[in-house]
């Protein structure tokens, strides 16, 4: 997947200027044959059923219609009533080429679907407003209801999905394949909605570049430019300039969350790592140090010492927003995670700060309930940079990077990666990036990135039974991933 992340008032504003333009036909020719090209090279033979509807979502469908029609295709259009110029006008020009254009109705579809190889979906797209009318419910309840029928191309957006969530407002097309124009929804990204959508092809349209960067939600750094934020180590390194790191956590009972954030800084290159716990943290990884502090607290109060970089909250239990604010104080970059992510820390962060909540950890901060935070990702990663500054990484599968105005999504990683301990793995190698002089907003961008691909190459042996372990060390083999996508340093 390539390109910004887009909300319909991103499309409209860019469909705005392209009608100022003279370009918006242009661009809806170009829409509807990238939906042709996608249905020839999956379903080469066989016919094809296009469902369009009133809008610009429809006349994409009467294009791409025409197209396989030139392309001696066999083609149904089945179509509800349009007052869009441009879909009038693409309904005419594909009549003038015989093409015959049928009412869209439940038994319609259902007739038309008989027999034919793939339905594409071209009903709702952008526009789209919930709660969907009851006519357009029954069109798409039938379009599901097919047990063995044929595969369903969507075209921009499953039909019913509401661009901006990734819940579900109500009925919504299930797609195999969605062929989307410039950069993925919101809804294609997360939750339910994205799950509706099986494989999506982001196709460009002749769009300026500077347009879409004027109204993207979010970006979507590809490898290559993330891979080019790597640090390098000069060939006279040595452990003490290759980023001194402190992990502070664990407490009876949670003492392998800290080790696992202590093992994913040495893999991300730190050239010393320092447990510092209340607890006897298990030397599961002999290049880890470990100090057991009688009182953790009055260690940080007298420590006159500074790593480069701090991990703090995995597994550290109830005390850990008093020895947050004691580590806060020394403005040294520092990640929180874990129990460290409390609203009573919100204000006492400073810019070098790195927080890093799950939606459940999310919810506790914002004081919403778990839902509003899988519901838009985007907002509430806002939401939650406003509230704690610095840099935030609101962690999933995509996880969403925040800084003051600006945010980034990574896709990929797996979802074995839903197990315990990913998050504190991925807590201490933003530390390593962050003690190795990454900026913080860089060091969450590459470093999130980083250990999504090691999940996704850990994933290749160990499938859906993923541990923290496994994706560290396959972390390695990720960095070099990424690096080879870029540019050589
Ligand atoms: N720049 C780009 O990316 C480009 C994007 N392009 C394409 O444009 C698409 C956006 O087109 P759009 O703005 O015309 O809206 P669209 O999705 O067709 O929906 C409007 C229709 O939905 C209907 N409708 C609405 N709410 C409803 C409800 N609750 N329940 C039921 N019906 C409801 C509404 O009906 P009405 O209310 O008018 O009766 C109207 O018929 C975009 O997805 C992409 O495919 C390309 O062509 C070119 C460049
Ligand atoms: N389905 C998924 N796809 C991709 N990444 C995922 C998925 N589920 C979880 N992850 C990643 O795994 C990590 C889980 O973090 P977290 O919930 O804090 O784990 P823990 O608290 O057990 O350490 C996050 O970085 C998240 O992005």
């Amino acid at each position: 997947m390539r390109g910004a992340v887009l909300t319909p008032d991103g499309v409209r504003a860019i469909d705005a200027r392209l009608e100022r333009a003279g370009l918006l036909d242009p661009a809806m020719e170009v829409a509807g044959e990238a939906v042709a090209r996608a249905v020839q090279e999956r379903w080469p033979t066989g016919r094809v059923v296009l469902l369009a509807g009133g809008g610009a979502n429809g006349g994409d469908a009467l294009v791409a219609a025409r197209h396989l029609l030139a392309a001696g295709r066999s083609v149904t259009v089945l179509a509800r009533p349009s007052t869009h110029p441009l879909t009038r006008l693409n309904r005419r020009r594909l009549r003038a080429v015989r093409g015959e254009v049928r009412p869209l109705t439940p038994a319609s579809l259902n007739r038309a679907a008989r027999g034919a190889t793939v339905l594409v979906d071209g009903l709702l797209g952008t526009g789209f407003r919930p709660p969907l009318r009851d006519d357009l419910a029954r069109v798409i309840g039938a379009l599901n209801a097919r047990d063995r029928g044929p595969d369903v191309l969507a075209i921009d957006l499953p039909s019913g999905l509401d661009a901006t969530r990734a819940d579900l407002p109500g009925e919504a097309v299930r797609a195999d394949v969605t062929v989307t124009f410039i950069g993925p929804k919101p809804a294609q990204l997360f939750g339910d909605a994205a799950a509706h959508g099986e494989t999506l092809i982001v196709t460009p349209l002749p769009v300026p570049a500077a347009w879409i960067e004027d109204v993207q939600v979010a970006a979507r750094p590809d490898d290559a430019a993330l891979g080019a934020l790597l640090p390098v180590r000069t060939a006279s390194a040595h452990k003490g300039t290759a980023g001194r790191v402190w992990i502070v956590g664990g407490d009876p009972g949670t003492v392998g969350a800290p080790a696992l954030a202590g093992l994913g800084a040495l893999r991300t290159g730190a050239g010393l790592v320092t447990v510092h716990s209340a607890a006897d943290v298990p030397l599961v990884t002999p290049e880890l140090m470990a100090q057991r502090h009688a009182d953790l607290r009055a260690f940080l109060t007298a420590s006159d010492v500074r790593p480069d970089a701090v991990a703090l909250g995995m597994g550290l239990g109830p005390d850990a927003p008093a020895l947050a604010r004691e580590v806060l104080r020394w403005t040294v970059p520092t990640v929180l995670d874990a129990d460290a992510l409390q609203p009573e820390l919100c204000g006492h962060g400073h810019d070098r700060c790195l927080w890093t909540p799950h939606p459940g950890e999310a919810a506790r901060v914002l004081g919403v309930s778990t839902l509003e935070i899988t519901r838009d990702p985007l907002a509430a990663a806002r939401a939650l940079q406003e509230r704690l500054g610095g840099v935030v990484v609101l962690k999933g599968g995509p996880s969403v990077v925040a800084r003051s105005g600006d945010l980034s999504v990574s896709t990929g990683g797996h979802p074995g990666m839903a197990s315990a301990g990913m998050g504190d793995t991925l807590g201490g190698m933003l530390a390593a990036l962050l003690a190795q002089g990454l900026p913080a907003w860089d060091a969450a961008r590459v470093g999130v990135r980083l250990h999504a691909r090691a999940g996704e190459r850990a994933a290749r042996t160990f499938g859906y039974g993923l541990g923290a372990t496994d994706v560290a060390h396959e972390i390695g083999g990720a960095w070099a991933d990424l690096r080879s996508a870029g540019p050589r340093p």
